[in-house]
């Protein structure tokens, strides 16, 4: 192995240094919004479910940050690197419309069950035990497939830039983000998530305009098209029109993208994570939220890896880029490969706080989701369903610090046995993809029916299995290795075995013998009498004196006035808001994988240097526009609560003791 651009204590300053200073600013936030807001993470429904209150902006950021791995900037390079300029949006697109028809379940959870804590809970409310527990293995199998892909990612691009050993960095890069989710709870992550991607975007935009304006190796479009026509002659790509790199006519492009395609819908559908972005919403604006969520995201792989993946292929051949064998392709590292010839040591050390960022915001992401499973669908269900709220808060810290460790052993696992996050991105729909039609109709069709799920989900699960592992074999003679079972056709073929097997047996077996439910009680589940609620309030308020206590959110109806909450608990206004989901996500996924991709691969087309241009111009609008969707919008949407906050910073600092937030007084039922 090279050099090492960087030293190995930057590996541990970022890893150690920036995990504490996360964690510090965490509990300055968590102790500013006590004092100044009225939000603690005391609460248990704070804790998980920031008292669904939260507005569509930061949720969006959220989404975003959340939906932001490794892979996302790493694979997606990758993929560039591979197969020219079709990788990007195969990997955007591809990934993106998840988010947006995840807009439909997310109205459908506030219509079918607005008080439940996981996804699980509503399975289990509907279905009983047996559905629980098969459906909880698909989920938390999805949670910890996607951390495992998060750490090895991340911890291997640390491992490459600066020597640090993987190990250490797969169990410290947790670690951190397990102090700072155990302080703030579901809010403060929020928040954090937020700095998150505002600074990813700062990064990603500063290597966009050394890519297509300032560098002297590239510094234009027109230079990168120059170099990329060169390198198609050079290494003409198997498979793309021409063996050119900038068409989207790419045979293995498209493999991937219906590959993507499928185990992203596992790992959006089946990941408590995005479900508890939309619990934690407002209900009126929880629609709002994905669909801003999802078209801001799709910038972040798309641009990124048209940028550094592709530049990786362009400076082939430079003396300052290293070669990279499949393995490093296959680990995701053209894009760090790319910074450090293009920035040197800055370059190297932009992508690793890069990198950092992305990872410990979409892994406090995955840590408060299955800690939150941990605490209602096994705690609170099968071993302590009178819980008190005290018991609920100490299993979900519990659970956050446990399930951290969790993700440190399964990346050192999968490190040790050679398997990498590109073989993992790949596998993930062919394990998990069979319960997707059935986790979304559980949740979303009165007619589905229990059974027809649940054999959906197993059934399917060996379908793709089979499918996968017999063209494996088929393809190389019996030999069945992690390079052979990671090749492009075994994953195709357990990809769509598995999701098509799954959703088929769900939807005709639901036809043939339909269910009928009427939601009453998923709807009921949860909801706090207002009666007993009252009387357990001043209960809680008379056993616990002290400015520390903020008895919050046990339902919406704590953070929004009463006719707040009926107004955005309306089922007409809901089912308006689902409407409005299911058009404009069918139509967005029709427009990015049918509309445009296809004619382009169809047509045999390579793009013109004017065409290429446009292509990146695109890009670099697009990503513009998601910054200010999730930077900008957040803010200007909360200037309120952040006047609120200053006017009582600013009082605290002329008057002691006089800025701490007070209740109002409660105005009668309007
Ligand atoms: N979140 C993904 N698939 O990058």
């Amino acid at each position: 192995m090279s050099e090492k651009l960087l030293p190995q204590g930057a590996g541990y300053g970022v890893v150690i240094g920036m995990g504490l200073f996360f964690s510090g600013f965490m509990i300055v936030l968590t102790a500013v919004q006590a004092r100044y807001t009225g939000f603690s993470p005391k609460s248990s429904e704070e804790f998980n479910s920031a008292s669904r209150s939260i507005k569509p902006g930061l949720i969006a950021a959220g989404i975003v940050s959340a939906w932001t791995w490794a892979a996302t900037l790493l694979q997606s390079s990758a993929v560039a690197y591979k197969f020219g300029l079709s990788g990007p949006w195969w990997y955007g697109a591809g990934a993106t419309i998840q988010i947006l028809l995840f807009a439909m379940l997310a109205a459908k959870l506030k219509l079918n069950a607005p008080y439940a804590h996981t996804w699980l809970e509503i399975v289990g409310q509907r279905w009983g035990k047996a559905a629980h527990l098969i459906f909880m293995f698909f989920g938390l199998a999805t949670n910890i497939i996607v951390s495992s892909m998060l750490v090895l990612g991340g911890a291997a691009t640390v491992t490459d830039l600066t020597g640090m050993h993987t190990v250490a960095a797969s169990f410290l890069i947790p670690a951190g983000v397990a102090i700072y989710v155990v302080v703030g709870g579901m809010r403060s992550t929020l928040l954090c998530d937020y700095t998150h991607t505002a600074a990813l975007f700062v990064i990603i935009l500063t290597f966009i305009f050394t890519v297509y304006a300032t560098s002297p190796k590239i510094g234009s479009p027109a230079k990168m098209y120059e170099l990329l026509a060169q390198a198609s002659i050079d290494n003409p790509l198997d498979g793309n029109a021409g063996g050119s790199y900038v068409t989207m006519r790419s045979k293995s492009g498209l493999i991937f993208g219906v590959i993507n395609i499928v185990g992203n819908f596992a790992t959006v559908f089946q990941d408590q994570a995005y479900w508890q972005r939309a619990i934690a919403s407002r209900p009126g604006t929880t629609v709002k939220a994905y669909l801003l969520g999802g078209l801001a995201w799709f910038a972040i792989p798309f641009t990124f890896a048209t940028t550094l993946g592709l530049a990786a292929v362009a400076l082939k051949g430079d003396p300052d880029m290293r070669i990279l064998s499949p393995a490093d392709v296959s680990a995701g590292l053209p894009a760090s490969a790319a910074a450090a010839a293009l920035l040197g040591k800055s370059g190297a050390a932009a992508m690793l706080i890069l990198l950092f960022l992305a990872v410990t915001s979409a892994c406090s992401a995955e840590l408060i989701a299955v800690s939150t499973i941990i605490t209602y669908d096994v705690y609170k269900t099968y071993f302590n369903p009178n819980a008190t709220e005290e018991q609920i808060l100490r299993v979900g810290h519990i659970g956050v610090v446990a399930y951290a460790v969790v993700c440190g052993v399964a990346a050192t696992i999968f490190f040790y046995i050679g398997i990498s996050l590109g073989w993992l991105y790949t596998f993930m729909g062919v394990a998990l993809g069979s319960a997707v039609v059935p986790i979304a109709l559980s949740i979303t069709w009165s007619k589905a029916n229990k059974w027809g799920c649940l054999g959906g989900s197993i059934f399917g699960l060996i379908a793709g299995m089979i499918a996968w592992l017999v063209t494996t074999a088929k393809l190389h003679d019996g030999l069945l290795t992690v390079e052979t079972t990671g090749g492009d056709y075994p994953m195709l073929a357990g990809n769509v075995a598995s999701i098509i097997s799954g959703g088929i047996i769900s939807v005709v077996t639901s036809l043939i013998r339909p269910a009928d439910f009427n939601w009453e009680s998923t709807r009921a589940m949860n909801k706090i009498d207002p009666v007993a609620k009252e009387d357990e309030k001043s209960e809680t308020s008379s056993e616990k004196k002290g400015e520390d206590v903020v008895a919050k959110a046990e339902s919406i109806a704590d953070s929004f006035d009463r006719a707040e909450e009926d107004n955005e608990l309306d089922p007409v206004a809901l089912t308006k808001a689902f409407n409005f989901a299911a058009w404009s996500s069918i139509s967005l996924f029709v427009i990015l994988i049918l509309l445009i991709p296809l004619p382009l691969f169809f047509s045999q087309h390579i793009y013109t240097v004017g065409g290429f241009t446009g292509w990146v111009a695109i890009g670099i609008s697009w990503t513009f526009c998601s910054a200010v969707a999730v930077v900008i919008y957040p803010v200007f949407e909360s200037r309120s609560a952040i006047m609120q906050i200053t006017r009582g910073v600013i009082k605290d600092v002329f008057s002691k003791g006089s800025g701490k937030y007070t209740e109002p007084p409660k105005a009668s039922a309007a």
